[in-house]
């Protein structure tokens, strides 16, 4: 288990002055949803509380521990990014790109152990990927692709989670598969933090929502006081309609 906390965090928005800071602690079991139109600042925020840019103020600790004293090994031993779109840079089968998760773990000439190779099946397994574990990935859809990324993150066995729109290319089975599986891992004690372009998915699987405003201005807590039709209308700067299927708020662009 492992705790993420964002402290008086502002991101560094390129062409946006000022900035609103950002203070929370991603507790362990916790399932967050960050949600905002296009552009609002996303992914900016998901890269710099994974470490990956810098941080116009403030900072983002983990464990306490400050990120930017931290190696990226000893971040990636805790921390995994599923990326919006990945490119990948040579040419990789899928279950080598799982065994990508393991590397955290193993020394710059260490070999994968059976163990990591264990690990690495099982998360292709739990992703519906056996049948195309030694297909290159370039040769793979979308959706497959996105699977793999997830599969990748899960070999990892992180305690943390920062996955940019997870379900991304994903049918509406996949949608619900990968969702069930972040849920999951936040029931075994990982924190995850996810951004969404889905209110539904995000009523449905998160605990706590963060909804970021195209002027950087944001706002967060638990998921029912977030996901107030006003606030979501003001965000996207669409109407909603609103109905509520087995307990959860179900949102239709009116
Ligand atoms: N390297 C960069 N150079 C210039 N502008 C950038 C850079 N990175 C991000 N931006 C801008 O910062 C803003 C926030 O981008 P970001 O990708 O974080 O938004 P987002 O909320 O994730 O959007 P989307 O929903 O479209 O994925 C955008 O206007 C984007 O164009």
């Amino acid at each position: 288990m492992a705790v993420l906390e964002a402290r008086n965090l502002v991101v560094d928005i390129p062409g946006r002055e000022g900035g609103h800071a950002f203070s929370a602690r991603v507790l362990p079991g916790q399932r967050w949803g960050v949600l905002g139109p296009n552009g609002a600042g996303k992914t900016s925020l998901l890269h710099t509380l994974a470490g990956l840019r810098p941080a116009r103020s403030g900072e983002v600790l983990l464990d306490g521990q400050s990120l930017s004293g931290l190696t990226r090994r000893a971040v990636a031993q805790k921390l995994a990014v599923v990326f919006q779109e990945r490119q990948d840079s040579f040419p990789a089968t899928v279950l080598e790109t799982a065994l990508v998760g393991r590397h955290p773990f193993l020394s710059p000439w260490q070999r994968e152990s059976a163990e990591d190779l264990r690990l690495a099946n099982g998360a292709l397994e739990r992703l519906s990927l056996s049948l195309l574990k030694d297909r290159l990935v370039s040769t793979l859809s979308g959706g497959e692709r996105q699977r793999v990324s997830i599969a990748t993150a899960l070999t990892q066995q992180p305690a943390i989670w920062l996955a940019d729109e997870p379900t991304n290319h994903l049918d509406l089975h996949h949608q619900v598969a990968v969702m069930a599986l972040l849920n999951q891992q936040a029931e075994q004690g990982a924190a995850v933090f996810m951004c969404l372009h889905d209110l539904n998915l995000a009523a449905r699987w998160c605990d706590h929502i963060l909804l970021l405003f195209p002027d950087g201005e944001l706002c967060f807590g638990p998921a029912d006081t977030m996901l107030v039709p006003e606030v979501l209308e003001r965000l996207y700067n669409q109407s909603l309609s609103v109905t509520t299927v087995n307990g959860k708020p179900v949102f239709v662009p009116a």
